[in-house]
């Protein structure tokens, strides 16, 4: 369990959130994975009923202030009166809740990292690594393993990007762990992990992953 979810959403919890949400963002702003107003996060702040803090739209996420978040709901939906501010939630917001709600995830991120849109291009049906040694830091053997990070093809609707998410996702099983990265096709990639720096992991190893399959083919 992340911290966020450890016990009532408070201002207090709702303010460290937004700290560290907004400085996640400016690391990630300024490896250039967020040009412009590109990208989104969030954190899970309470399970029953499911709520994420989530970067609000539009801004730029270099300069995202700890206030810059809402408060959503399973739909990615914005709630009122539980805090957070009532700017508009992330266009993005639906996709972060349904990526929780399966996966358990306290934290995900979305970016538009250059190797990952590409790698969504070039195989829409999903890209597949083997023997590498990163591959353990997404929880995957260094050798043997045929792992794939799966492609959903990009769309406006939330619902729709969540359900072709949920159909490939690949749930862990005893002695096995999922893959916590999905790519959306010329769009960019989510991660995710039981908080913000898992998180964080899972994509910067992620794309560093997707560099080297496309610098191998
Ligand atoms: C400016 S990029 C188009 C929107 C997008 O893909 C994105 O990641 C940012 O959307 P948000 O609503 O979270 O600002
Ligand atoms: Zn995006």
């Amino acid at each position: 369990m992340n911290v966020f979810e450890e016990g009532a959403v408070t201002d207090e919890v709702l303010a460290r959130a937004g700290a560290q949400l907004a400085a996640e963002s400016a690391r990630f702003a300024a490896r250039g994975w967020m040009p412009g107003t590109a990208g989104n996060l969030s954190v899970t702040v309470g399970r029953d009923p499911l709520r994420l803090a989530v970067t609000a739209s539009g801004l730029d996420k270099g300069e995202l202030a700890s206030s810059d978040i809402v408060i959503v709901d399973a739909d990615g939906a914005g709630v009122r009166g539980e805090g957070g501010s009532e700017q508009r939630p992330s266009a993005e917001a639906g996709l972060h809740a349904r990526i929780a709600a399966v996966t358990g995830a306290g934290a995900v991120i979305h970016v538009h990292a250059l190797a990952a849109v590409t790698a969504g291009h070039l195989w829409p049906a999903g890209v597949v690594l083997r023997d590498l040694e990163m591959l353990k830091g997404i929880g995957h053997s260094a050798h043997g393993e045929t792992v794939t990070i799966p492609v959903v093809a990009n769309g406006q609707d939330m619902t729709v990007l969540g359900d072709a998410f949920e159909a490939l996702y690949v749930r862990p099983a005893s002695g096995s762990n999922d893959v916590p990265a999905l790519i959306v096709a010329d769009h960019g990639i989510y991660a995710w992990g039981r908080d913000l720096r898992q998180a964080r992991w899972h994509l910067e190893l992620t794309e560093a992953l997707l560099q080297i399959a496309l610098a191998r083919r």
